[in-house]
């Protein structure tokens, strides 16, 4: 989203707020700025004041309504201006927000003006999947992970996206050609490592009819349906020697010729391939080409896992919960302290996939709406490859008593498990559960543990 405010202190008090909540804001101080922004990136809503030097809130939203006329315009403004908020409703703004705000009313608005803004979902898009171009998270390797995204889209350079699986390979795909003059043509896919050989070789190139048994009309590959458009090649490490000189014909010279077929076909076509796998080791082992590898490695990007970027678990996290319980028809989730610091303590292997679905399974399993620390360690222990934070000291230990003597029980637990956790370094230990060390400390003692 962009959020547009010529008060400083505003924009980066707001912007924590919107990150907190699982947006993801670009911070403008004034329209003209806005306006560029909205040329360079993609983006699904505008928050706006209205008194702003140079072009004011309403001017804005013309042209907003000129240039992007689906992305929905919501305009901001200190008490007692109803006739003004009448007037931008009139000229077409999505909602007007009074200041001072009410937290959970500006993120309603902003959540309402979003879903009508909503074009028909896309088959292929899964209910927590965010919608294109759109990566939640609050860490700077993400920040630098976009820019460097947005700066590659605008040519037609080949971008080789590298990271391990469920880092946001695909959504980055999807944001170079979201973020290209090609956005209006087709974004085609293709999963390498899923296919056998000759089926690959049918499925990018296509057959003329009679090019083999059952091939009984003209079947287009993906590489002809990209056309005007992007190829999303993933899992490009797993091709093999056959596919991969034809693969590197076609991207050199974008052109091909179908399966059983002699004329050479044309196209025009941005590839964006995608691997996990350690490619200049297969170039030295001799399986993958090094002259396909240096047409792939034009622009490379490398997705951070979500350890190196832990900051991103908390807006993740929440995220993934709003999504879920909206598709589950549940009520909001909220997330408690020691929950995050759960969550923050895992190694997450499967990254960001593997984190939306432990949200997803938490939704759907817990009782809710507050998840606690013992909620989410209880999920974790039914998880392959996570630790159970808790697991050492078993949760029935407060299934009796009364609920503050549970909370004890639990509490303790938490703190035991933090100390061995971190090898009893307390810095370490209080930041996994979300406390100060002097929090720390008090509790330790207060649970006879110092
Ligand atoms: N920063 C993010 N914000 C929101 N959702 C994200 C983010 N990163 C990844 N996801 C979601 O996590 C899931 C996995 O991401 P994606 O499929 O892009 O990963 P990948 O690296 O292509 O994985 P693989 O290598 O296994 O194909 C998707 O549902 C995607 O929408």
């Amino acid at each position: 989203m962009l959020l547009v405010d010529d008060d400083p202190a505003l924009l980066k008090v707001l912007g924590a707020l919107l990150t907190q909540a699982g947006l993801t804001p670009h911070p403008a101080s004034n329209a003209r700025d806005a306006l560029a922004l909205l040329a360079r990136r993609p983006i699904d809503v505008v928050l706006s004041d209205v008194r702003m030097p140079g072009m004011s809130g309403l001017e804005l939203l013309a042209e907003v309504g000129r240039g992007w006329p689906d992305v929905p315009v919501l305009l901001m403004t200190a008490h007692g201006t109803v006739p003004l908020a009448v007037e931008a409703m009139k000229a077409g703004a999505a909602d007007f927000v009074l200041k001072p705000f009410d937290r959970e009313e500006l993120l309603f608005s902003l959540h309402k003006a979003l879903l009508r803004a909503q074009k028909e979902p896309e088959p292929t898009r899964g209910p927590g999947k965010a919608p294109d171009g759109l990566f939640v998270g609050a860490s700077r390797a993400l920040a630098d992970v976009q820019s460097l995204l947005a700066r590659a889209a605008v040519g037609t350079a080949t971008v080789l996206l590298r990271g391990e699986s469920g880092t946001g390979k695909e959504l980055a795909a999807r944001a170079v050609h979201d973020g290209s003059p090609r956005r209006a043509g087709p974004f085609v896919k293709l999963h390498c490592a899923a296919l056998p050989d000759t089926l690959l070789e049918s499925e990018l190139f296509g057959y003329e009819k009679g090019a083999f048994t059952g091939a009984a009309t003209r079947k287009p590959g993906r590489v002809e349906l990209a056309h005007g458009g992007t190829l999303f090649l993933d899992e490009i490490g797993d091709v093999s020697q056959a596919v991969q000189v034809k693969l590197l014909r076609v991207i050199q010279e974008r052109e091909f010729e179908r399966l059983g077929g002699t004329q050479t076909v044309k196209v025009d076509v941005r590839f964006v391939a995608a691997t996990h796998q350690p490619l200049e080791d297969l170039v030295r082992r001799g399986t993958f080409r090094e002259d396909l590898f240096y047409r792939l490695n034009v622009v490379p990007l490398w997705l951070p896992s979500l350890r190196e970027r832990p900051e991103d678990i908390e807006p993740l996290a929440r995220h993934f919960l709003d999504v879920h319980a909206k598709a589950n028809g549940r009520p909001p989730f909220t997330l408690s302290a020691d929950g995050l610091a759960v969550l923050q303590s895992q190694p997450w292997p499967g990254n960001v996939r593997q984190l939306q679905n432990f949200m997803e399974r938490l939704v759907v399993l817990s009782d809710g709406p507050h998840l606690t620390g013992t909620d989410v360690a209880r999920e974790l222990s039914r998880q392959p490859g996570l630790a159970p934070p808790l697991a050492a000291a078993p949760l029935p230990s407060s299934d009796t008593g009364t609920l503050e003597s549970r909370r004890k029980d639990v509490e303790k637990d938490a703190l035991v498990d933090a100390l061995k956790r971190t090898g009893d370094n307390r810095t370490l230990a209080a930041r996994l559960l979300g406390i100060s060390r002097r929090t720390l400390y008090n509790k330790l003692e207060e649970h006879a543990l110092l």
